[in-house]
């Protein structure tokens, strides 16, 4: 289930598609309110009391931050319920969905939502996107820059791509953890690139970011706010009817 919080929501998507087999229905939380009713046990009003804190999930939550258009909400959709949508609107606010783990034995809940990049921070290459992240990086904790649509990845247009070189160059000059994957056809296991390839191509599982950015989260004593910025490798160029990205790579 969507939490919007204050904001406008996006449309829910009338259909998914390719659904993670991994991922069981009862893995995402439908409701705080079913979430936590099902963790507690039904003792007297004291013990009940004492036990429910004892047995209360953390809640963190993780904003997904980038350019229009980079794949943001349909990322969500993927982390959270494990497929992706057939159709999307644009993101307005932010749109929150959640999903329960068990990280080493602890439940925890992670709130995780697209949230828009200002259009004034655009530029025209798709290396300006990295440059307004940073930006966000004040606010927050726990950083995690996702390069989306790796399936769009193609090596004769690497003049409008952003390089995983580059990309993980930025990553670590500013704290942050990087994965490469695509919401739409994730990998099913880790991919590594071929010996003599120009890069190191690297792409992550969708539950592997998943797990990374739950055992992160874990790892803080009290919550904190994550985010899971995605960085555009687009150009400014027009969806086509299908309201598919054509030529770009995005990541
Ligand atoms: N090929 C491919 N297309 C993708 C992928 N992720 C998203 N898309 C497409 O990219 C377009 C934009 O996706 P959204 O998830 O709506 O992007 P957003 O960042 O939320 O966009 P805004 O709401 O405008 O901020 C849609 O047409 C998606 O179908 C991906 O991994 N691969």
């Amino acid at each position: 289930m969507e939490a919007a919080l204050g904001t406008v929501r996006k449309q829910p998507a009338s259909e998914a598609v390719g659904r993670d087999a991994s991922l069981s229905e009862g893995k995402v939380s439908t409701s705080q309110h079913d979430f936590t009713s099902s963790c507690s046990p039904s003792f007297s009003s004291s013990l009940g009391s004492v036990s429910s804190l004892l047995s209360r999930c953390r809640t963190f939550k993780v904003l997904v931050i980038g350019d229009s258009g980079v794949g943001k909400t349909c990322l969500t959709h993927r982390l959270c319920a494990g497929e992706f949508p057939r159709r999307t609107e644009a993101t307005i606010g932010v749109d929150f969905r959640e999903r329960a783990l068990d990280i080493d034995k602890e439940k925890i809940k992670v709130r995780v939502g697209p949230f828009l990049f200002a259009h004034h921070l655009y530029g025209k290459h798709p290396c300006d996107g990295l440059r307004s992240l940073p930006l966000w990086r004040f606010t927050y904790a726990a950083l995690f820059l996702i390069g989306n649509k790796s399936d769009l990845r193609d090596a004769s247009r690497a003049d409008s791509q952003v390089s995983q070189e580059l990309a993980m160059d930025f990553a670590k000059a500013h704290g942050m953890v990087f994965f490469e994957t695509s919401a739409k056809n994730p990998p099913r296991k880790r991919v590594h690139g071929r010996r003599g390839d120009v890069e190191p191509l690297q792409q992550s599982k969708v539950e592997d970011i998943v797990t990374a950015v739950g055992t992160t989260l874990k790892r803080h004593k009290s919550p904190l706010t994550a985010y899971s910025p995605t960085y555009s490798g687009r150009t400014q160029q027009p969806r086509n009817k299908n309201n598919v990205l054509k030529t770009c790579w995005c990541v």
